[in-house]
């Protein structure tokens, strides 16, 4: 592509910009080849600029950065935001391919893999081509590849977009991914908003801050473009009001008369009476956990604003199975109950242990830890919720994250010692753990794991290279099969 056409978005149009064609833009000097375009990022561990004469060595023609530079050898231009210039820059680059699809953008502290997956299901069961992007895998053009990130860099995310023939892109955005400017220069048809808790404060200076990144969603809006939110979390509710407040299309889903979705009962058997416009239907999710519903509950209302009739949403229910690591259910021969879930939030694992604990059960064993660095201040409250639902704690590690395993173990001795009672044992090894439940669990008991789910271990040195669900399946294949006669 010319650079002058490149450029435009970013108003850059002075007569200095040479006629060249850009082959190709990267963010990564180390990926940079003949003719493409550098853009410098500084970034939290590193700085861009620093490796501006490596991309110039590997080949790259033209350099865009966010601090005055001088002694470049190829013409160089300035930007206020690298990240942002990215993000615009790819969009031009890929031929604004978020305007050919209806784009849904779904955000909130947890549910949105689960939101999003049922929302692609209800697409797809429909015959409408979908595209999935999501923290457990991608599926474009209903191929499925494996997912780096829950919103991945604004150059990978443009390059799938123009790469999806599909008609509708559901993605799950971060607030990491709306604070990096991830999905800039993206228009969004519909943008969902889940929930909003405790998660991230590593990163966000506070549940305000936090608040705020998600926010960043409902801007990004086509002109005719519509925003869903839970008005059953506070934090929904005061984004409700900002954007009536701005003037932006909302559209509700709750417990209230006031919602346009109202979720009127749950039955035991899963049957969920709902009202919109004046209707009552029924629908039936046959998925475990009562959060699911108000999962649901969104993705139907972006199906019926997409103009989806009811009989189809609900048939397509009928065959939702879930997704990968949450609320995965595997019954072993001795009769124990082994649950994998992927919470890892302190509203996420009460909501999550809540519904487990309403199960018949002996005793509920919980299998949990922590990642080394994250969100420190969420240790307390996770433990706090797991000694009042569970009977037996088994503590160990989800990931080390660059943290030294002595350090970590004594982290995780500390914070027993706050908890002072005999409910807790510390198994750092995560995968002996399970098999200290697997050996030591009776009939009837449910062994819960949670907090990895789908995910693989990041630093495996001392570590397992299996997932939970892997685990499971691996000591099921110990067990001696029955003779049935
Ligand atoms: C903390 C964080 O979010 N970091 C993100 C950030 O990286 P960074 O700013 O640390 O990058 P850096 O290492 O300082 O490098 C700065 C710049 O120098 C460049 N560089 C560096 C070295 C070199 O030799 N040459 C070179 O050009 C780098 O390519 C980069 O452009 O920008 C990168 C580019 O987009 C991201 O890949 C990276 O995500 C990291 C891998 C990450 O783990 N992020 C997690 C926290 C995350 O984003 N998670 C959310 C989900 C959260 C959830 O809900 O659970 C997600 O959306 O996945
Ligand atoms: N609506 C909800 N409210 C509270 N907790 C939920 C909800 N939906 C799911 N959970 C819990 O959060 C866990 C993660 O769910 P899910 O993967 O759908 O969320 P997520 O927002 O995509 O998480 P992440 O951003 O970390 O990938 C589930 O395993 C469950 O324990």
């Amino acid at each position: 592509m010319k650079l002058k056409l490149l450029l435009e978005p970013l108003y850059i149009t002075t007569s200095n910009i040479p006629d060249i064609e850009i082959k190709g833009i990267k963010f990564k000097s180390d990926t940079i080849r003949k003719g493409d375009m550098f853009v410098a990022i500084k970034g939290f561990n590193e700085d861009g600029h620093n490796y501006i004469q490596d991309a110039i060595l590997r080949g790259a023609t033209v350099v865009v950065g966010e601090k005055e530079m001088d002694n470049i050898s190829v013409p160089f231009f300035k930007v206020h935001d690298g990240r942002e210039a990215l993000g615009l820059l790819s969009s031009v680059f890929f031929n604004f391919p978020s305007s050919s699809h209806n784009m849904v953008g779904i955000t909130g502290t947890n549910g949105k893999t689960t939101t999003s997956y049922m929302l692609h299901h209800i697409l797809r069961t429909s015959r409408r081509s979908c595209t999935l992007i999501s923290t457990v895998a991608n599926y474009i053009n209903g191929q499925e590849s494996s997912s780096k990130a829950t919103t991945p860099s604004s150059l990978e995310l443009q390059e799938m977009l123009s790469i999806s023939k599909d008609k509708y892109v559901v993605m799950e955005v971060s607030s990491h991914g709306l604070d990096q400017k991830r999905v800039e220069g993206i228009g969004f048809d519909f943008t969902v908003f889940t929930n909003l808790s405790h998660e991230h404060l590593d990163y966000h200076k506070d549940l305000d801050d936090y608040f705020n990144s998600k926010a960043k969603l409902f801007k990004k809006l086509t002109t005719k473009g519509e925003s869903i939110v839970n008005s059953n979390c506070s934090w929904g509710k005061k984004l409700i009001k900002q954007l009536r407040n701005d003037g932006v299309p909302v559209f509700t889903y709750g417990s209230s008369a006031e919602d346009n979705l109202q979720l009127l009962s749950c039955t035991k058997d899963s049957l969920n009476k709902v009202r919109w416009l004046g209707e009552e239907w029924q629908f039936h999710l046959p998925i475990p956990g009562d959060y699911n519903v108000e999962n649901a509950l969104a993705a139907i209302t972006v199906a019926l604003r997409i103009g989806m009739d009811v009989p189809t949403i609900q048939k397509s229910f009928m065959t939702f199975s879930g997704v990968s690591g949450r609320f995965e259910v595997h019954k072993n021969n001795s009769n124990v109950t082994f649950v994998v879930d992927y919470a890892h939030t302190p509203d996420g694992l009460e909501k999550f242990l809540s519904a487990v604990v309403n199960y018949p059960h002996r005793k509920l064993i919980h299998i949990f830890g922590f990642r080394g660095k994250r969100d420190i201040s969420k240790r307390i409250d996770m433990l706090n919720i797991s000694t009042h639902f569970c009977d037996e704690i088994i503590l160990t590690i989800d990931d080390l994250n660059c943290v030294a395993l002595d350090s970590m173990i004594s982290e995780l001795n500390e914070l027993a010692k706050i908890f002072r009672n005999s409910k807790i044992t510390i198994i750092n090894d995560r995968t002996k753990a399970i098999e200290y439940a697997w050996k030591n669990a009776k009939a009837d008991d449910y062994v819960v794991i949670t907090g990895k789910g789908h995910e693989l271990y990041k630093e495996p040195f001392i570590l397992p290279t299996k997932t939970d669900t892997e685990t499971i399946k691996y000591l099921f294949k110990s067990q001696v099969i029955p003779i049935t006669s």
